[in-house]
């Protein structure tokens, strides 16, 4: 196929079913930090089939349609998850059908050397009823296409956080064994396990899929401001703006207006921005 910002932009992306069973919901929180303190009533809810919720940022992993991108003729090896836009319009029913409807927004082309930007859309929704359970856009960064045009509408670039201290920190350790947790929700990019794989995707060793830090930017959110992990999440989004690797502590730095908080993600060890122009909505 040969590869133009309009083929990928009309690209049939697969719509995708699935049925979210207790046990989903507790490996995929326990991959995102829910159970650090399990003493907690709420936290526990999480975690432990009695009263079982799911994670906020659980729809992340909901009916993906998985890696189409390669089939538009794309470099998969060089793509990187570049931004993640998650609204949660309920929480993820669990053993019910649900069904994912997806359609490309955007193509951005950055030229050979920089690659292209593609942005899409997925519609979570119960397959009875057609209830929607999330909308979320995904941007993934194709490192190694670029110069083919772009196409459609890009989303509206998410905000820069606030130009002043932050009104809070809180820090995350990502467990050395995260990404091999992680992938077990359906993920199995091997850049994120398999050192070959991430030294011919320009690594020099395998780096933390996006969504896994995300969910844990969702967790600590919700950690910082309330330990009792009773407050939900309606929207999350953020910039994956440089790889984080499992082992490393993520220093949340958090601004707060009401039910709004902006965030940002630094590896202090690092001195490295990896999370950016991050905005959650409390719910
Ligand atoms: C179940 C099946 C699942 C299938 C999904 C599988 C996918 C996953 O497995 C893949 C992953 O999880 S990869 C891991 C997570 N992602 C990363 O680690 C990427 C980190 N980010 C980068 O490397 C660079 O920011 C990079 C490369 C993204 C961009 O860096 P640069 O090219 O150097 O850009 P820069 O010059 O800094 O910025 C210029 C302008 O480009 C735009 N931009 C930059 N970074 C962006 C980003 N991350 N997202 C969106 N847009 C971005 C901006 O317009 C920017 O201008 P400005 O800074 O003024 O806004």
């Amino acid at each position: 196929m040969t590869l133009s910002a309009q083929s990928i932009l009309d690209f049939p992306v697969p719509q995708a079913t699935h049925v979210v069973t207790a046990r989903d919901a507790m490996l995929y929180a326990l991959s995102v930090g829910y159970g650090t303190n399990p003493l907690d009533e709420n936290a526990l809810n999480y975690v432990y089939e009695r009263d079982l919720v799911a994670a906020p940022t659980l729809a992340n992993i909901v009916a993906h349609p998985g890696p189409w991108l390669q089939q538009t003729g794309v470099d998969w090896a060089r793509l990187v998850h570049s931004e993640h836009r998650l609204m949660i319009h309920r929480p993820v029913p669990l053993d019910v059908p649900l069904i994912s409807r997806s359609r490309v927004l955007s193509v951005v082309d950055r030229g050979v050397e920089k690659g292209m930007f593609v942005s899409f859309e997925r519609l979570i929704a119960t397959v009875d009823g057609d209830e929607p359970i999330a909308t979320i856009v995904q941007t993934n960064a194709c490192r190694g296409d670029g110069g083919c045009g772009s196409a459609g509408l890009a989303p509206e670039p998410l905000s820069k956080v606030p130009d002043r201290e932050p009104d809070f920190e809180y820090n995350v350790d990502i467990p050395r064994n995260a990404a091999l947790l992680y992938r077990l929700n359906g993920d199995l990019n091997p850049l994120h396990v398999d050192p070959r794989a991430a030294g011919s995707s320009g690594f020099d060793r395998p780096i933390l899929h996006g969504l896994c830090s995300f969910g844990y930017a969702g967790y600590a959110i919700v950690a910082a401001i309330d330990p009792g992990m009773a407050t939900g999440l309606s929207a999350i989004a953020a910039r994956f703006s440089a790889p984080i690797f499992p082992g490393e502590t993520i220093t949340l730095q958090m601004w707060r207006n009401d039910a709004e908080i902006r965030f940002r993600g630094i590896v202090a060890s690092r001195g490295v921005t990896i999370l950016d122009n991050g905005m959650a909505r409390l719910s």
